[in-house]
């Protein structure tokens, strides 16, 4: 492909992904696998141009809105190359655009207006543009982390790590950190979790065979740590209520020894539909995935688990905000009423997974989401509508679940700026004894 043809395939995909809920991985993949004469070096800076656009979509705008320009994926891509690659604006209108496949060449007022690119104070930009953030997302995450709250958008900047899971029913950590070595990965053990490893290089391992033996999984290190927390002990009854992919499901196994049961459910069918070879996989025998409704024509495959699940792990949907490293469209696409629309959703999953709980069993949540209305707020209005529980600290459950080193708050609240992980959050919740 010509550059011209890059920066066009670029602006489409932004046309496209901004147009419609789908993440953006999935349009980038789509458009690739109905162009296969590009190449992996045009897929690899068209991706990442594009992800480039989309992690830094409010300077981009800010930047459009002051030299007077309309923000659009065109604009964003003129801009982008003038001021991220330091491009003079000659060389784009020479080399970047115009030709069969390319942009179309900016009129003689867009070419004006992009002169004064170069000249703007971005010292002036405010601080939601600068961090990137919608400004009501901003407004809310200064409402809530203060000053801190630039240091989180910033975090967002940067790419997510890969971040393995061992499988402790398979192998040890040192076991496969020797493995890498001898393959020439560099990597590292986690900090908290006792059982994740970071890349540092940034490498696909898909289709590892670490992976096919399940003897690592893919998953961030704060999720890791919140399937820790829910203490699954051997012989348990446990409850994955939105059991996905399984993630937690696995990781709750690994510490379960094969003794007790899982019961993993979720509205997707779907989403479901990978858990048992995955398990297969990862010689976890204890998972059962059953598809439910979401709504009161649950309550018949419910009934016999009612009041006798040592864990419940509602691990909700959620805004995602904790991943917006990984997905950068989405944070561009959440608005105020979805967030509602999730909060009331989170709600009405945890009124109908609580009675489940044993007396002295526990009911943990999670989100990945930095958002205290999906986090704390969402815990504070449970536990006042549902006296029977109380709360665990974190704090004081961590050692108890194997966790590395100590930490000192009441619930697993990490965002990207703190150790590097996803956004998460997690909560664990304990139901009182049952009253003589
Ligand atoms: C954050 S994802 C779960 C990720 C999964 N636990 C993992 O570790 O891979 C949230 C899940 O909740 C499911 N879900 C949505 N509404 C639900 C409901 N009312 N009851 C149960 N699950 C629901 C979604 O289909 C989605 O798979």
């Amino acid at each position: 492909m010509t550059p011209a043809a890059r920066l066009a395939a670029a602006a489409e995909l932004l046309t496209a992904i901004g147009a419609a809920a789908t993440p953006a991985e999935q349009h980038i993949g789509s458009y690739f696998r109905a162009r296969r004469y590009a190449g992996s070096k045009d897929r690899r800076w068209v991706t990442e141009f594009t992800y480039r656009a989309l992690r830094r979509q409010g300077e981009l705008d800010w930047i459009a809105h002051e030299i007077g320009l309309e923000p659009s994926p065109r604009m964003r891509c003129f801009i982008s190359l003038l001021l991220f690659d330091d491009l003079p604006l000659a060389e784009v209108r020479s080399g970047w655009i115009g030709g069969p496949h390319g942009l179309e060449e900016p009129t003689a007022e867009e070419v004006a207006a992009l002169e004064k690119a170069a000249t703007l104070d971005l010292a002036q930009m405010p601080a939601a543009a600068a961090g990137n953030f919608p400004d009501w997302l901003a407004d809310t995450l200064t409402a809530q982390y203060g000053e801190s709250a630039a240091d989180i958008m910033a975090a967002y900047g940067s790419r997510a790590p890969v971040t393995l899971r061992v499988n402790g029913l398979k192998a040890t950590r040192e076991d496969i950190l020797a493995t890498l070595k001898e393959e020439g990965i560099d990597a590292e053990a986690t900090t908290l979790s006792p059982d994740g490893i970071i890349l540092n290089d940034r490498l696909n391992l898909s289709r590892h065979p670490l992976l096919d033996a399940g003897r690592i999984e893919l998953q961030d290190e704060a999720a890791q740590i919140a399937a820790r927390l829910a203490c699954a002990a051997p012989g348990m009854i446990v409850v994955d209520f939105c059991a996905g992919g399984g993630g937690k499901s696995l990781a709750m196994a690994a510490g379960m020894a094969h003794q007790g049961k899982i019961h993993a459910f979720d509205t997707n069918a779907r989403r479901m539909r990978d858990i048992q070879s995955r398990a297969t996989r990862a010689g976890v025998t204890l998972i059962e995935p059953v598809a439910i409704a979401g709504d009161d024509t649950d309550i018949e495959l419910f009934t016999p688990l009612v009041g006798g699940v040592d864990r419940v792990f509602v691990d909700a949907p959620c805004s995602g905000s904790g991943t917006w490293r990984r997905q950068p469209d989405q944070k561009w696409k959440l608005t105020a009423d979805r967030l509602a629309e999730l909060i009331a959703l989170q709600a009405d999953i945890l009124s109908r997974a609580a009675p489940l709980v044993a007396p002295g069993g526990r009911l943990i949540y999670a989100t990945c989401s930095i958002l205290a209305g999906e986090n704390e707020a969402q815990i504070e209005a449970f536990l006042s509508s549902h006296p029977e529980f109380m709360l665990c600290p974190v704090s004081e459950i961590w050692d108890a679940a194997g966790l590395t080193g100590s930490y000192e708050k009441t619930f697993l609240a990490l965002t990207p700026a703190d150790i590097g992980t996803d956004g998460f959050f997690t909560a664990v919740l304990e139901k009182g004894p049952r009253r003589a």
